[in-house]
């Protein structure tokens, strides 16, 4: 016995296409009550989408520098994509332990897709222009936003123009907390230096 799998790309397609998987999904509905998603296509246009959000960025912030437009984007190819899912549990003494302790990310562009919409905790460290003071900064999810922050090669592509954005996840004793983001990076070893910019 094959459990059915539906492939929901085909809801895109042509009509007849669409009228097929429509009935597929209903038979299955009707026969069965469980069936199988066929997800990689889903799954590769998600990750299509952000890396194609962040090779937009790349290509603002190599323009904002002075750089040709496909310079990091260049300097990254090809792009390795990373994805992290993340379950803070929730702890009896945020007092004595961070969810995640302040740092960095060593990575380009980094892209954070999901936050718990409930249990906060996300910091980022803001330095005051005119003070030279740091505030932490609480980042809360916003509904149809995309919260973007910087790694470490995207300042060092920058000579330092850009800042690599400091943070932390504080640990809550209300519940779980649950987060995802992807990071574009460059797959092979480079050594980076902006002759333009240093
Ligand atoms: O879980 C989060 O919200 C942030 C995770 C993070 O900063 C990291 O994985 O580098
Ligand atoms: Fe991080």
């Amino acid at each position: 016995m094959e459990i059915p799998v539906i492939d929901l790309n085909g809801l895109t397609g042509e009509e007849s296409e669409r009228m097929k998987i429509m009935a597929q999904l209903h038979e299955a509905c009707k026969d069965w009550g469980f069936f199988w998603i066929r997800t990689i296509e889903l799954v590769n246009k998600y990750i299509a989408q952000t890396v194609s959000l962040a090779e937009k960025l790349a290509e603002c912030m190599s323009l904002n520098l002075g750089l040709a437009s496909g310079y990091i984007k260049d300097t990254f190819a090809q792009p390795s994509v990373g994805t992290k899912f993340a379950m803070y549990p929730a702890c009896p003494r945020p007092d004595l332990v961070w969810g995640l302790r302040s740092h960095t990310d060593a990575g380009g562009i980094i892209i954070m897709l999901l936050q718990d919409e409930t249990v906060g905790g996300l910091d980022f460290l803001k330095l005051q222009a005119d003070s030279n003071r740091e505030e932490w900064v609480a980042v809360k999810p916003q509904g149809n936003r995309i919260f973007v922050d910087i790694g470490d090669q995207i300042e060092v592509i920058s000579g330092g123009v850009y800042k690599r954005a400091v943070h932390r996840v504080a640990i809550g004793t209300e519940g779980r907390r649950l987060s995802n983001g992807h990071v574009l990076q460059p797959r092979r070893r480079r050594n980076h230096y902006n002759k333009k910019v240093l």
